[in-house]
């Protein structure tokens, strides 16, 4: 038996837009979210998250479902315009009560909660001055932060500033994917340094605030980026990609600088970064949550973009989304983070898998396949732990099958399937499975 250290943080994590429908009751605004959904051609099947898990209403039922599944911690993220329907200015006194009450629910269940403050829902008001390509946007979700830390802060001592900027920056303003469904940029690499600069003001704000005994941190998806051959050539591409994908949040945020080799390549394209900004964003953090899902196998590509990078697909297993299935990546992540950035505390905030899940006839999910995935990363982050890596605590990404973003409901993540025909809930198999994780503290090897 392979124990976990006494205390580890076993849980899960979800996102409001994600599972919480509602998106405009109560005097809620609408995010970006809601608008990119609601346009035409942006979302598999034209499916929003108008219901999604029907959370807004159905909280209670989903706090004793993770009380059953003997969840230690639940991390989950405050929807923006529910709270500023504007994004700044007047408070949505009952868009903020929906997360007392949610909160007061987890602590009586003995499940810390870990808020996320921005998983990607802009509050659309504020995209219509020019959202994350604003500079302005710092100070509004410093504002924000500092509201929500008065707020909560007496209950909630983990917060978490960002969730993923490089994808909120690459996905919506480079890729177009994403909302608010940007292609420039010019755009995109300013909305990577306000985000950052937004990470950096608001633990500053946290620092200040009345919280007492609480951590911040941020939560950035990091993917090992691999060479498909040892030749120079596919070498250089690898530290490109490894730059584009992943220095380019850890650089600034560890070290206060962002990483030559992308400011020489963007050249005339980089943002202006004042030394008073990297030096903010370089704020210390109490920990670093990281999104693992998958490695990168990356060749030179001559004028392929601005990276000069292709993608080389491995032989699999593959997820549902496509996704390599390595677990040895995310030990390497581990080891490589603790050894290059300080040795930080660090929260695994998500890693799961999308498979094609089935509701037999019996009632039951026999979702074998994401149980071995489950398996094997854990077993990588037990090998992290032993090798020195300070991990704390384990979030499954999800909860419970949610809305995928673009590819709307295609997609099932959770470790709790969702009828969303009728919005019944049942535990899967790797949801039982991971109950008896949790309660041993530890999984056979
Ligand atoms: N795709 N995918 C699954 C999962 C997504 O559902 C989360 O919202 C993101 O934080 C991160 O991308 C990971």
């Amino acid at each position: 038996m392979l124990r976990f250290p006494e205390g580890f943080l076993w849980g899960c994590a979800t996102a409001a837009y994600q599972i919480e429908g509602s998106p405009l009751a109560d005097g809620a605004g609408p995010s970006i979210w809601h608008r990119f959904s609601h346009t035409p051609g942006n979302v598999e099947r034209g499916d929003t998250g108008d219901v999604a898990c029907d959370h807004y209403r159905r909280w209670r039922d989903d706090v004793a479902l993770m009380r059953e599944l003997g969840l230690k911690a639940y991390r989950f993220s405050v929807a923006w315009p529910r709270v500023l329907p504007d994004g700044r200015g007047a408070v949505n006194e009952t868009g903020l009560a929906f997360y007392h009450r949610l909160v007061d629910a987890l602590l009586e269940a003995g499940i810390v909660p870990f808020i996320t403050l921005y998983h990607w829902d802009l509050p659309g008001a504020l995209q219509d001055l020019g959202g994350w390509a604003n500079r302005d946007v710092a100070g509004w979700f410093a504002d924000y932060a500092a509201l929500l830390f008065d707020r909560l802060g007496d209950r909630v001592r983990h917060w978490i500033t960002l969730n993923e900027p490089w994808c909120v920056a690459h996905l919506g303003y480079i890729a177009g994917v994403h909302a608010p469904g940007m292609r420039d940029l010019w755009a995109g690499l300013r909305a990577v340094h306000h985000l950052l600069l937004a990470h950096g003001r608001a633990v500053q704000a946290f620092r200040a605030s009345n919280v007492k005994k609480g951590r911040i941190g941020i939560t950035l998806n990091l993917a090992p980026q691999y060479p498909a051959s040892r030749s120079e050539a596919d070498l250089a591409a690898a530290q490109r990609a490894d730059a584009y994908h992943n220095r380019l949040v850890l650089d600034p945020i560890f070290s206060g600088r962002y990483p030559e080799l992308l400011v020489r390549r963007f050249n005339d394209a980089w943002p202006d970064a004042p030394q008073a900004d990297l030096e903010t964003i370089a704020t210390p953090i109490d920990f670093l949550g990281i999104n693992y899902y998958s490695r990168g196998v990356v060749a030179h590509a001559p004028g392929a973009g601005f990276l000069e990078t292709r993608s080389v697909a491995q032989p699999g297993p593959h997820t549902a989304m496509g996704w390599e299935i390595y677990p040895e990546g995310l030990f390497e992540l581990l080891v490589r983070i603790h050894g290059e950035y300080g040795g930080p505390t660090l929260y695994i905030t998500e890693n799961g898998a999308a498979f094609d899940d089935r509701l037999e006839p019996s009632g039951g999910v026999h979702d074998t396949d994401r149980l071995d995935y489950l398996r094997r990363h854990f077993l990588q982050a037990h090998r992290a732990i032993e090798a020195g890596v300070r991990l704390q605590g384990y979030f499954v990404w999800s909860l419970m099958d949610n809305f995928e973003w673009a590819h709307g409901y295609s997609k099932r993540f959770g470790i709790v399937y969702v009828d969303y025909e009728t919005q019944r809930r049942v535990i899967k198999q790797s949801g039982h499975w991971y109950r008896e994780i949790i309660a041993r503290n530890g999984l056979e090897n």
